[in-house]
């Protein structure tokens, strides 16, 4: 038997993200984006069913996010939404008067989920209305289809409220009843919080749930998935309640030793997580391994984190097109290693290309202490106290996104576009200079975004025309692919920093993305270690730092917005990455001399989990996201030992903050941290703000700088 534990809902070409944003805009009404949802899940039951999968998944799509769906199931809809136009959305996105409720990622993926608001008073009932529908209308195309629903233990652990586990499992065991009575044979409940370390107390909530879910007389058969890692100790503890199937990831974890008697295994051996080609080899050994009453074959994880189908990218090379399987593709291995197995048959298939070498990773990553760089520093820049910069992009307007289509599509010169982003660094610079800003940036134009523009730029890569997965909502995001040794053929930013130079007398700070989040954004190749791919970035991007500071750039930023989102899930693994990613970063950094001062900028990523990590990075000076996280920052880094920027400015949001709102966030940081230290600058780019709003901010911001160095004399 085959099957899948999700598939991706956005579409082939997006078409979700145009009806969502144009039923957003007013430009269509919920009767046509219900439609367009309609024929989304039409064509995914009917490819899959074509492709030849045993058993059909539903409920997996949504129209913005499966706990957010799971959140209104449960009739968690807290109460200031409930009068609200859409309450769904107004949950996902806000309203005029609404703020949204958080957005956080799932797991160690890079989509986000919407975290349910639960409290003590949170009356929990049932409302079937999407699962059933859906079965429904499956079965009206001809399909019998398992729905898939967040499970309760996962659903409450991602809402900080286990301690309600016995309020929600009233609405899950109708949920059972109503598909019973509805016909339904299988539910999906995914309980990916199980691969992570859980309390002997979460152990008992497992087993709680389902004791009491598979004790109920109505209800179907139950699979309870588990995804992204192994099951651990919660392996034993489900196995022993009455739930017939479990689903393990046996991409990422192990296959179990002892036998699971009396149990369905669906064995996630086609990675949900990667875009290659699955080994029939290995695959077929992991299948065969697995002891149990009845094994289907399935992926790891729900297709949701990879792009449709390979079938849409006629730009890549062949032989690379021959490695690479998406969404479709991997189906159509699931479904023939089903029938493999079934037969007892050995894969056609030979191997995978040979591993490329590793890289050396005892290579000193040696700059002089602190104390000795910064009086280098400080001699070389001749910077004020509390000196004012900004994190690399300004706004992106809409003449350059344009530009960038016409050069694509070969309809504008690459020398007419240069110009343009010439003309841009231009204006930046000017714009800065006029604010009275102390260290520069050049904005960053030529950028579409952080990670793909070196991608394009550097070997091993390869960029996809239709990769898009979700990141959440109707924001989607095409990650670059890693399917070869990494090496920087020529200089990538140095022409543009070197120009933005020219222009000022004031120092440029040259713009760079790290190693780690240039390989958490892109998707990573299966024949080499991360570490090791990290390691081959790294030496790129130092060959970067050295042209950089060669060209005359007496600061360079290596940003790493995404150091925290490769830690692994259990606790047990996560020094050991911490190390090997601070070391890649070190890497990347050193070759720097004294004088020049190395910055680092890190957002989203709950800097004071991290806060050792960050030092180890030795950076010069550090800005972080602060203006949301605020004082929890802020208490972290007290007494931080080298310059740090905790932003003033939320660009996130078109506001205008008002000198005196900056000021005080400044006396507040001074209380923290000593005034040589401190760095004043937004939270994260620009590029999403316009220039009549980032001028005014920054103004306000260059003032309250101004104000307080006084104060400081
Ligand atoms: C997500 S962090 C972004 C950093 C980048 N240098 C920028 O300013 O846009
Ligand atoms: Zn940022």
């Amino acid at each position: 038997m085959s099957t899948v534990l999700g598939y991706p809902r956005i579409g082939p070409r997006r078409e979700l993200k145009r009806a969502l944003e144009s039923y957003w805009d007013g430009r269509s009404t919920r009767r046509e984006l219900e439609e367009e949802g309609a024929r989304l899940r039409a064509a995914t039951w009917r490819r899959l069913a074509e492709l030849g999968l045993g058993e059909l998944p539903s409920n997996t799509f949504s129209f913005y996010d499966q706990v957010l769906d799971t959140a209104v199931l449960l009739g968690a809809v807290p109460e200031r939404y409930q009068t609200a136009e859409d309450p769904y959305f107004a949950m996902a996105r806000g309203t005029d008067g609404l703020a949204p409720l958080r957005m956080t990622k799932w797991f160690d993926t890079n989509y986000h989920y919407i975290v349910p608001e639960i409290g003590p008073e949170t009356v929990f009932t049932l409302d079937a209305a999407k699962p059933l529908a859906e079965v429904r209308e499956a079965r009206a195309l001809g399909h019998e289809t398992r729905p898939v629903i967040v499970g309760p233990v996962t659903f409450l652990l991602l809402s900080g409220a286990l301690d309600r586990l016995e309020d929600v499992l009233g609405p899950y065991a109708d949920l059972l009843a109503a598909l019973a009575a509805e016909g339904v044979a299988w539910v999906q409940l995914d309980e990916p919080a199980l691969v992570t370390d859980l309390t002997p107390a979460q152990l008992d909530a497992v087993r709680a749930a389902y004791d009491r879910l598979g004790a109920l007389s109505a209800r179907p058969r139950i699979l309870v998935a588990s995804y992204f890692g192994d099951l651990g100790a919660a392996l034993p503890v489900l196995a022993a309640t009455p739930v017939e199937a479990i689903g393990l990831d046996l991409v990422r974890g192990r296959v179990p030793e002892t036998p699971l008697d009396g149990k369905t295994v669906v064995a996630g051996v086609v990675s949900g997580r990667d875009v290659w080609r699955t080994d029939p080899g290995r695959a077929l050994a992991r299948l065969r391994a697995v002891r149990a009453d009845r094994v289907v074959v399935s992926t790891s994880c729900s297709l949701q984190h990879v792009p449709y189908s390979t079938a849409a990218e006629d730009d890549l090379a062949p032989e690379l097109l021959s490695r690479l399987a998406f969404a479709e593709e991997k189906v159509a291995e699931v479904v023939e290693l089903a029938r493999l197995l079934a037969e007892g048959a050995a894969p056609a298939v030979p191997e995978g290309p040979a591993a490329a070498a590793a890289p050396d990773h005892v290579r000193p990553a040696a700059r002089s202490p602190y104390p000795v760089r910064a009086a280098a520093q400080a001699g070389h820049l001749n910077l004020p106290k509390l000196p004012t910069t900004t994190i690399g992009s300004f706004p992106q307007t809409g003449e350059l996104r344009r530009a960038r289509a016409e050069v694509a599509a070969g309809k504008l010169a690459e020398g007419d576009y240069e110009a343009l982003v010439r003309r841009e660094i231009e204006h930046a610079v000017q714009v800065q200079e006029d604010l009275g800003l102390d260290v520069l940036v050049h904005g960053e134009p030529e950028r579409n975004d952080m990670v793909q523009y070196f991608a394009e730029h550097l070997d091993g890569f390869a960029v996809t025309k239709h990769g898009w997965v979700q990141s959440y909502g109707s924001r989607c995001t095409r990650p670059p692919i890693i399917h070869g040794d990494v090496r920087r053929p020529e200089p990538i930013t140095v022409r543009w920093a070197a120009y933005a130079q020219s222009l000022t007398g004031r120092p440029v700070k040259g713009m760079l993305t790290g190693p780690v989040t240039i390989v958490a954004w892109s998707f990573d190749r299966d024949d080499l270690p991360v570490r090791d791919v990290v390691c081959q970035v790294a030496d790129a991007i130092a060959e970067e730092v050295r042209d950089l500071e060669a060209a005359g750039l007496s600061v360079i930023q290596v940003d790493e917005p995404a150091l925290r989102e490769l830690l692994p899930l259990r606790a047990a693994e996560q020094p050991a990455y911490l190390e090997w990613a601070v070391a890649a970063y070190r890497r990347a950094t050193a070759v720097a001399a004294d004088r020049t001062q190395i910055h680092t900028h890190l957002c989203y990523s709950d800097a004071d989990q991290i806060l050792a990590a960050i030092d180890g990075l030795d950076a010069d000076v550090t800005t972080i996201e602060s203006a949301r996280s605020g004082r929890r920052i802020l208490d972290a880094v007290s007494g931080y030992s080298r310059g740090l920027g905790p932003g003033v400015y939320d660009i996130h949001s078109p506001r205008v903050p008002s000198a005196e709102e900056v000021g005080e966030r400044l006396a507040a940081t001074l209380k923290v941290l000593p005034a040589e230290r401190v760095w004043v600058n937004p939270d994260c780019g620009l590029k999403t703000r316009t220039y009549p709003q980032v001028e005014a901010s920054l103004g306000n911001v260059v003032t309250a700088a101004r104000r307080l160095r006084e104060t400081l004399g």
